[in-house]
C-alpha cells in the first residue's frame, strides 16, 4: 500500500479527555530526544487534526528514483533551473540548486541578477549561472520603452534554455522588486505554455499570491508555502484567516480554488494536496529552524517530480504510485528526504546545525530512511 491510514481520523470531533491526556503526554515526549521517531510521528499525527493519511515516503522514493544505469546519458537524471538570487539573497538559490545536484540531478542552472551571479558562482563551480535578471535600482535612469526592451531581452535569453529544463524552481531569494517580478511573470507564462513544471517558493509565492492566474489551473505547478506564505495565500484566495481546526479541509479548498495545483504546506507535519486528498509527511526532522531548509526542499521537490514524471511505464512503478499525481509524489519524496537529512545533520551538529550541514546528508537517504 502506498498510503497508510493515520491513527486518528476525525480526531478533532471525537476528542475525549483520555485522548487529550495521551496528546499531552506525547507533547511532553516531543520535548526530549529519548523517545523513538515512531512515537514522535504518532504525536505529530495526533496533533495535526482531521483525517491523516501518512504517506509511505520510502516506497515513493524507491519507486521514482531512477537507477544508475551506465547506458544513460548526461541530462537524463534531470535538468533543473532555479529563478532567484538578487541583491539581498544569494544563499537561497544556491541551496535550492546545489540540493538538486546532490540528490542526483545532472545539471542545475540559476537565473539571477548580475551581482548575485558572481557570488553564487563563487560558492560552487558545479552550478551554471545566468546573470540575466535586472532590478529597478540598476535601471533607474531608463525610460519605459527602454525597460520594455530590457524585459524582452531577458525573456529571449531565458527562452534559449527553457525547453531543456525538466522543472523550474521560481522564487528562492528572488526578492520583491516590481520590475524583476514582472519579468519573472513572463518567464512563468512562457514555461507554462511549454508544459514545464514549476515549483513556486519564497518570493515566487509573493508574486503568485498577488497574481494567482499565473498558476491557476496549471496541474504542473507546485506551491511550497511556509507559515507566512500560507497565511497570505489563504487570505488572498479563500478570503479568510487560517483555521487550525480544519487544516485538511482548508488545504483541499485552497488547492481546488487554485485549479488543483499541488500545495505543500510546510510545518511540524508537511501537508500535501492536489485538491483530491491530503497526505502528510511527519518523519521526524530536526528542531533547528535555521533559514534555508525550505530552499533545500524546493530544489528537491523539483528533482523528484521530474523523476516521477519520467517513470510512466507501469512496469517501473508500483500500482498505487502509478495512479498518484507526479507532483504529489515529488512533494512526498522531497519532504521525507529533507526531514531525514535534517535529522542526520542534527545528530552530528546539534544546535550548530546549518543548512549546509543538512545538504551534506542528502545522499544518505536509502540507508537511513525509516
Ligand atoms: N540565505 C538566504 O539567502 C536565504 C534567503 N531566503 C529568502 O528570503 C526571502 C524571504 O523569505 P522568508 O521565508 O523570510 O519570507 P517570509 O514571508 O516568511 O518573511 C520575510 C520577511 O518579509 C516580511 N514581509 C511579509 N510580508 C511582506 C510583504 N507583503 N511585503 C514586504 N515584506 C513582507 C516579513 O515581515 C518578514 O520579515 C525568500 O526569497 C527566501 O527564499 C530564505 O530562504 C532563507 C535563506
Ligand atoms: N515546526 C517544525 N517541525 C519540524 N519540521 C519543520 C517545522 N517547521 C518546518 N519544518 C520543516 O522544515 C522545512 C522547511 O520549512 P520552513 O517552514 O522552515 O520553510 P521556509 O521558511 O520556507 O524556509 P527558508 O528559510 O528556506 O525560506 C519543511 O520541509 C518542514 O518540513
Ligand atoms: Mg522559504
Amino acid at each position: 500500500m502506498f498510503v497508510k491510514h493515520g491513527m486518528n481520523s476525525g480526531f478533532s470531533s471525537l476528542a475525549s479527555s483520555a485522548v487529550l491526556r495521551r496528546q499531552q503526554f506525547l507533547i511532553r515526549s516531543l520535548k526530549g530526544y529519548s523517545v523513538s521517531d515512531k512515537i514522535r510521528m504518532e504525536a505529530v499525527k495526533c496533533l495535526s487534526g482531521g483525517a491523516s493519511l501518512e504517506a509511505n515516503a520510502e516506497s515513493v522514493l524507491r519507486a521514482i528514483t531512477p537507477s544508475l544505469d551506465p547506458t544513460r546519458h548526461k541530462g537524463q537524471a534531470g535538468k533543473i533551473a532555479v529563478i532567484g538570487g538578487c541583491r539581498e539573497y544569494t544563499g537561497a538559490p544556491y541551496f535550492a540548486a546545489i540540493s538538486a545536484l546532490k540528490i542526483g540531478a545532472d545539471l542545475s542552472h540559476v537565473f539571477c541578477t548580475e551581482g548575485a551571479a558572481t557570488v553564487i558562482k563563487s560558492y560552487s563551480p558545479e552550478l551554471i549561472v545566468h546573470p540575466i535578471l535586472e532590478e529597478s535600482y540598476n535601471i533607474s535612469g531608463v525610460n519605459d520603452e527602454g525597460k520594455r526592451d530590457i524585459s524582452k531581452k531577458i525573456l529571449s535569453e531565458f527562452d534559449k534554455w527553457m525547453e531543456r529544463f525538466d522543472c523550474l524552481v521560481v522564487g528562492p531569494g528572488l526578492g520583491r522588486d516590481p520590475f524583476l517580478l514582472e519579468c519573472v511573470s513572463k518567464i512563468m507564462t512562457r514555461a507554462r505554455q511549454s508544459n514545464v513544471p514549476i515549483v513556486v517558493d519564497g518570493d515566487g509565492l509573493f508574486l503568485v499570491t498577488n497574481s494567482i492566474e499565473l498558476v491557476s489551473g496549471y496541474r504542473l505547478a507546485v506551491l511550497t508555502p511556509n507559515v507566512n506564505e500560507y497565511k497570505r495565500l489563504v487570505q488572498k484566495v479563500l478570503r479568510c484567516d487560517v483555521n487550525d481546526q480544519n487544516t485538511h479541509g482548508e488545504l483541499l479548498s485552497l488547492s481546488k480554488q487554485i485549479g488543483n495545483v499541488t500545495i505543500l504546506r510546510k510545518g511540524k507535519s508537511d501537508l500535501i494536496s492536489d485538491g483530491e486528498k491530503v497526505q502528510s509527511v511527519s518523519i521526524y526532522g530536526s528542531p533547528r529552524r535555521c533559514g534555508g531548509q525550505g530552499d533545500i526542499l524546493s530544489g528537491s521537490v523539483a528533482v523528484f517530480l521530474s523523476w516521477a514524471r519520467q517513470c510512466n511505464s507501469a512496469a517501473e512503478r508500483e500500482s498505487t504510485i502509478s495512479r498518484t499525481n507526479p507532483t504529489v509524489l515529488g512533494c512526498i519524496a522531497g519532504s521525507a528526504l529533507l526531514r531525514k537529512a535534517a535529522a542526520l545533520a542534527f545528530e552530528h551538529k546539534k544546535r550548530s546545525t546549518l543548512t549546509t550541514d543538512i545538504i551534506e546528508h542528502l545522499g544518505q537517504r536509502y540507508t537511513h530512511l525509516s
